[in-house]
């Protein structure tokens, strides 16, 4: 495992210095997890002043971490690359609206990284993230295992909140996974999910959960966010951070995160042992019949919007 002090010796560019570029950005900062943060935008005078303006929120002592403007081939040598560069959901629009305008802007901003450092971590965020997750696979030329995208991580997070509030205990007390598409197809694992080895039903205040009506709001909770603000971004930040921390040390954590499956040919949120190479190991959950059918449908509705995407461009 890698120590602390390694991790922080560490630089991580974060492509995309708008809404959720520049709080992903302050919250690596804030924690600190690397060395140096590189901000990269083709908008100068927006990216540098992202950088003036968190710039401020290191010097008053409780951080390490130094920020600053970076160029794209900059970013190809950093240990982790983390891309919102991207159009964000408009309201009523969805993720899947976004392909055609994000895989162009991916495809532009991995040409002008390569070529990478040889154990480069590529992180995607911007949406649809598991689409992009797979072309950012295809484009780059790096190993499946340092290609990753936030895929559920947000939405486990999010179903794990709700599910703590009504139990009243902590959220990492929680095993739960939302798994699939980090989008209309995702599904809560629940023949999996537990409470200290406690199954969900059997848990004092959860005897009468409504399963689909919490899956329902767990994937909605995005949607009625940016309907209200435009954007999402804290949510996403903690948990960007909190996998750039698992990566630089090597913390060996299970995440259910975006990464190829060779059996699917998609990109999609399944369980992984998360550590400095990327994907350490995969983790098969034991699903139930009706699970594995909405992972394959899940994946089956990803495939034709990739076949979509690979005919229209
Ligand atoms: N995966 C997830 O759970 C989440 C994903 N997102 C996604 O993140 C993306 C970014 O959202 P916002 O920051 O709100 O959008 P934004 O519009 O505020 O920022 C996007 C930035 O990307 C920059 N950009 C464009 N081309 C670039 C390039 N080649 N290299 C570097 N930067 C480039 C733009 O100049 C702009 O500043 C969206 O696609 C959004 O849907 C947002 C929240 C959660
Ligand atoms: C915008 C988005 O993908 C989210 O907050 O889940």
């Amino acid at each position: 495992m890698s120590s602390p002090s390694a991790a922080l010796q560490s630089r991580i560019a974060v492509l995309g210095a708008g809404e959720v570029g520049s709080t992903i950005a302050y919250t690596l900062l804030a924690n600190p997890i690397a060395s140096e943060v590189l901000l990269v935008d083709p908008k100068e005078q927006v990216r540098d002043a992202q950088v003036q303006d968190l710039s401020d929120s290191t010097y008053h002592g409780n951080t390490s971490s130094l920020i600053r403007a970076g160029t794209h081939k900059e970013a190809g040598q950093c240990d982790i690359v983390v891309v919102t560069a991207g159009a964000a959901q408009k309201q009523g629009e969805s993720r899947t609206d976004l392909v055609g305008r994000n895989q162009a802007i991916l495809q532009s901003a991995i040409g002008d990284m390569k070529p990478f450092k040889d154990t480069t971590i590529l992180l995607l965020i911007a949406n649809p993230v598991d689409i992009l997750t797979y072309f950012a696979l295809q484009y780059s030329g790096l190993p499946a295992h340092q290609v990753l995208g936030t895929g559920t991580f947000l939405d486990s997070a999010r179903l794990r909140g709700a599910l703590a509030l009504r139990a009243g205990v902590t959220a990492s007390s929680l095993n739960a996974y939302v798994l699939g598409e980090h989008g209309d197809s995702q599904f809560p694992a629940w023949s999996c999910a537990n409470i200290s080895g406690i199954p969900l039903p059997k848990f004092p205040g959860l005897e009468a959960l409504d399963q689909d009506s919490l899956a329902d709001e767990t994937k909605q909770k995005a949607g009625s966010i940016v309907e209200s603000k435009g954007a999402t971004a804290f949510g996403i930040a903690s948990v960007t951070a909190s996998i750039c921390k698992s990566i630089l040390f090597d913390e060996r954590i299970i995440r259910a995160v975006s990464h190829y499956q060779d059996d699917l040919k998609v990109c999609l949120s399944k369980p992984l042992v998360l550590g400095r190479k990327g994907v350490v190991q995969t983790v098969d959950l034991p699903l139930d019949k009706r699970e594995r059918e909405a992972l394959t449908e899940s994946a089956k509705s990803l495939r034709e919007i990739i076949e979509q995407a690979e005919k229209e461009n």
